[in-house]
């Protein structure tokens, strides 16, 4: 599996590290943008590094955290050619990957538990978009986004 960038707000860094164990664990690697403590920081500084390196090529996905994961993910989705989804459920977490080819995971650390979290992740790294006519739909939203 290539890099994994991570991002987080002070609201989502406890499972970044959390994550960041897990991803160890598995020996999954990874490209942390930080936060590195709990200090207040504001979420689209902290989802905007991450992301741009999902759209260079230089990682494949990435992994957001704030407090709800709802306000990582509206900041992600301003970046062009990210599809971030912010998820607490395991159904969504693979069907974003099946049908909507997201490339950021958004969890909130004041929402989901470690436990879940980790499956979360697990489910988004590992299923492959389905393509079909789900690839004219990510086609139109790109087209969207040129409207801009
Ligand atoms: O979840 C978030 C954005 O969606 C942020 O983590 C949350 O708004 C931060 O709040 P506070 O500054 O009160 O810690």
């Amino acid at each position: 599996m290539s890099l994994i960038a991570l991002g987080a707000d002070h609201g989502g860094y406890a499972l970044k590290e959390a994550i960041k164990a897990h991803l160890d664990e598995l020996g999954v690697a990874y490209k942390d943008f930080g936060c590195f403590s709990e200090e207040s920081v504001d979420y689209p500084d902290m989802a905007a590094p991450p992301c741009e390196a999902v759209v260079s090529g230089e990682c494949s996905k990435a992994l957001l955290f704030c407090g709800t994961g709802v306000g990582i993910s509206i900041a992600a989705n301003k970046i062009k050619g990210i599809r971030a989804c912010c998820c607490s459920d395991i159904f969504s977490a693979k069907y974003t990957r099946l049908h909507n080819d997201a490339n950021a995971l958004c969890l909130g650390g004041r929402v989901v538990g470690v436990g879940l979290a980790i499956e979360l992740v697990d489910v988004f790294l590992n299923t492959d978009f389905e393509g079909g006519r789900h690839a004219t739909r990510i086609a139109k939203v790109a087209a969207l986004e040129e409207k801009r």
